[in-house]
């Protein structure tokens, strides 16, 4: 099997509310990596002229993107905090920066999603690509590695990690009160 290994790091926070950690409920923050391991979905022979699976480029091209102006300093927060309500009220202008999460932002939720995200713009540009594992390096001495269907792990309703598209979350902001 061969497999192409992309590699990007994130500032991101969150607090997670139902882990049973004081400490880990107060909003902070960690420096990320996370690293995606694409493998190529049909077993075509490299072609003895260019031997790409795909340009990394192209490969990596939607993924980093998404990942250097969505993702990177965004503040994590589960659908059910308060916090979230504080935004809508306060700083509507701010909630694009908000990845809202189905329960506690955990690094193993974070794993599901990002694989699900990942696969779902892989499939948009023609499927030549799956994802094969995410690893998300939280702090230097706690990973979390998922491989497999994230959609088994993921609640089945539809949501921001199954389209296509730049969005960390299902918010609707009214045009008036946008940035
Ligand atoms: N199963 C999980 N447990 C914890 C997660 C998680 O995502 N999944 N996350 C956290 C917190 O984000 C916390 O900030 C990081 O964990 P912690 O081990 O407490 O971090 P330290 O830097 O203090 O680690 P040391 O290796 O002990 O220095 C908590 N749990």
């Amino acid at each position: 099997m061969l497999e192409l290994v992309f590699r990007r790091r994130f500032a991101m926070a969150h607090r997670l509310l139902l882990g049973g950690s004081e400490q880990c409920a107060v909003p902070h923050g960690h420096t990320e990596t996370v690293t995606v391991r694409l493998r190529a979905t049909g077993p075509a022979p490299l072609d003895g002229a260019a031997n790409m699976v795909e340009p990394f480029a192209r490969a990596k091209g939607t993924w980093h993107r998404w990942i250097d102006t969505r993702v990177d300093h965004a503040l994590q927060l589960a659908a059910t905090d308060p916090l979230l309500r504080w935004f809508r009220a306060e700083e509507p202008h701010r909630l694009d920066r908000i990845l809202v999460t189905p329960g506690d932002p955990t690094t193993e939720l974070l794993c599901c999603l990002f694989a699900a995200k990942l696969g779902a713009f892989l499939a948009a540009e023609g499927g030549r690509l799956a994802v094969a594992a995410v690893e998300i390096e939280e702090t230097p001495t706690n990973s979390v590695r998922f491989a497999g269907d994230p959609l088994d792990w993921l609640p089945a309703r539809e949501g921001w990690w199954r389209r296509p598209d730049m969005s960390i979350n299902d918010i609707a902001v009214p045009r008036d009160r946008a940035a």
